[in-house]
């Protein structure tokens, strides 16, 4: 296959809807407008990242978010991997990720399945299950670029997740992720290197910019790993969009030359 042009909006989110979608929708036409095919948004794209704030601006499937990122999948022919927004079911609500493939079509959706409750002494509190349901799910979809897995944020610290979706063939995997200014100078790249490189992955992190008007200040850093365990592109803290490529053949010559998915002994992995 082919290199693959990937994107990554890392986008400056505001407490108005209509001009995160209208972001979003700018950004995703420039990102297919610099050819690339797979195009990521963050986590909580459409909404501060603050409980504050989920229910008011969830919305059921299908709704106008995802209708928006539907009709753009299909009239640019690209993937979208739609960060994540709150979505509504029945008197829940989920952080989703909703994936659209070439023709608009939902392709797969990822609800958070590990929710964000933590308390680190002087220096970050959230407790995401105040207003959100965790997800039952690991997300591995079938594209035409293969297996992508996807995930959110605090799902990317479990490897076992990861690493299931490695098993199930995924060679790419995308979190759509918001880690906060305690957190991502101490964990943000070293776990998205750890995970690229323990599953011989593309690991694609996607974080929003950050915006020092919100309650929650965004790490940034949106990033690309490749297989190896390299950064093939990072980005600071600002709005921007963050380009790199998937070189499939790259993946299987690591892959080939360094078996440790082969190597696994998982007959001793038991307690
Ligand atoms: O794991 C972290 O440090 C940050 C997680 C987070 O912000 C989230 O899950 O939304």
């Amino acid at each position: 296959m082919e290199k693959v042009k990937v994107a990554i909006c890392q986008m400056l989110i505001t407490e108005k809807k209509s001009k995160n979608l209208q972001k979003a929708e700018e950004l995703i036409r420039e990102a297919s407008g610099e050819g690339a095919k797979l195009i990521v948004l963050p986590e909580m794209f459409n909404c501060p990242y603050d409980n504050a704030y989920f229910s008011r601006f969830a919305e059921e499937y299908p709704g106008e978010s995802t209708q928006l990122l539907s009709q753009l999948a299909k009239e640019l022919g690209v993937i979208i991997i739609g960060g994540s927004i709150p979505e509504q079911e029945g008197d829940r609500i989920y952080n989703t990720c909703f994936i659209f493939g070439e023709a608009g079509e939902l392709i797969g959706r990822h609800r958070k399945v590990h929710l964000f409750d933590i308390d680190v002494k002087n220096g970050i509190r959230f407790k995401e299950s105040d207003t959100l349901t965790a997800g039952e799910e690991m997300t591995v979809v079938e594209t035409v670029l293969g297996k992508i897995g996807v995930a959110i944020c605090y799902d990317m610290r479990f490897p076992e997740l990861i690493r299931m979706m490695a098993l199930e063939g995924a060679q790419v995997v995308i979190v759509p992720a918001a880690f906060n200014m305690t957190t991502g100078p101490a964990h943000w790249e070293a776990t998205i290197k750890v995970r690229a490189l323990d599953n011989q992955i593309y690991f694609i992190a996607a974080s929003p910019a950050r915006n020092l008007e919100a309650s929650y200040h965004a790490y940034g850093h949106s990033m690309l790993m490749n297989p190896w365990g390299d950064v093939v592109n990072k980005a600071d803290e600002t709005e921007q969009i963050l380009y790199g490529d998937l070189d499939f053949d790259y993946l299987n010559r690591v892959r080939e030359q360094l078996p440790l998915l082969k190597h696994r002994r998982s007959e001793l992995y038991r307690l």
